[in-house]
């Protein structure tokens, strides 16, 4: 579903990814895992077309995507939830919601839905943005993805400063959406989350791909835990 081949990124002259290769498959959970200043949110920024495009070509379904505007590459199905979460505080949950859904085209995800899915935003419905949550604040930003319709989610970080509890429920969350036929790429700094959830790992090390296998794979690599994830 979405592929990089030998994925080349700069800011300015500053070289930050030096040949990135990557898969994310239908319906797969995929997390890219590193040390920080790895290339992690780079990768992400440079599939979702904030950065120029260097060397390398990113694929999304076949076809190139390399070089499209970011909102272009939202619409062929890509969801994008950033580091910073990206909600209006001064709206409230549902604007949130609404402002987002009336974008999106009439496929499956609906309000109804979302608050199904997402129980504590129904309760929160009436609150302006600024006034949830840390952990709340990252379901609204999930949940304006999924209201998009994407095929494919990709998180930056979705545990960042969260409760071990809230941590779960998100990662649950993940886990219901790829049920319903929702491919997932997900950054994170936390191991046992990633474990968790992901069926496949890549990590990066200094803009390269230093290892890539299952979950299995991973516990099994020592050398990768200690020196690339700090385990
Ligand atoms: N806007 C920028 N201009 C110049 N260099 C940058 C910029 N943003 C990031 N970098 C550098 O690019 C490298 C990769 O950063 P990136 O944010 O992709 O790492 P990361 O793996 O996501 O780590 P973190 O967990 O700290 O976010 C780092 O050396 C960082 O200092």
């Amino acid at each position: 579903m979405l592929r990089l081949e030998n994925v080349h990124a700069y800011y300015g002259l500053s070289h930050i990814l030096h040949g990135v290769s990557l898969e994310v498959g239908d319906r797969e959970i995929v997390s890219l895992l590193g040390r920080n200043g790895a290339g992690k949110t780079t990768t992400l920024l440079a599939i979702m077309g904030f950065l120029e495009p260097g060397p390398g070509t990113i694929t999304y379904r076949d076809r190139r995507i390399g070089g499209l505007a970011p909102y272009r590459i939202s619409r062929m199905g890509v969801g994008f939830v950033p580091q910073e979460r990206g909600i209006f505080g001064n709206l409230t949950v549902e604007e949130n919601l609404t402002v987002a859904a009336r974008r999106g085209s009439n496929g499956a995800w609906t309000l109804k839905r979302i608050y199904e899915l997402f129980p504590r935003l129904r309760e929160r419905a009436a609150f302006r943005g600024s006034k949830l949550s840390g952990g709340e604040q990252q379901m609204l930003s999930i949940a304006r993805a999924l209201l998009l319709n994407p095929d494919l989610i990709i998180l930056d970080e979705p545990s960042e400063g969260l409760a071990p509890l809230i941590v779960q429920e998100i990662l649950d969350i993940l886990l219901n959406v790829r049920a319903e036929g929702v491919a997932v790429l997900i950054v994170e700094q936390n191991l046992r989350a990633a474990l968790r959830i992901a069926d496949r790992h890549y990590v990066l090390s200094k803009g390269k791909v230093c290892f890539s296998g299952t979950s299995e794979q991973l516990n099994a690599d020592e050398t990768i835990l200690k020196q690339h994830l700090g385990v």
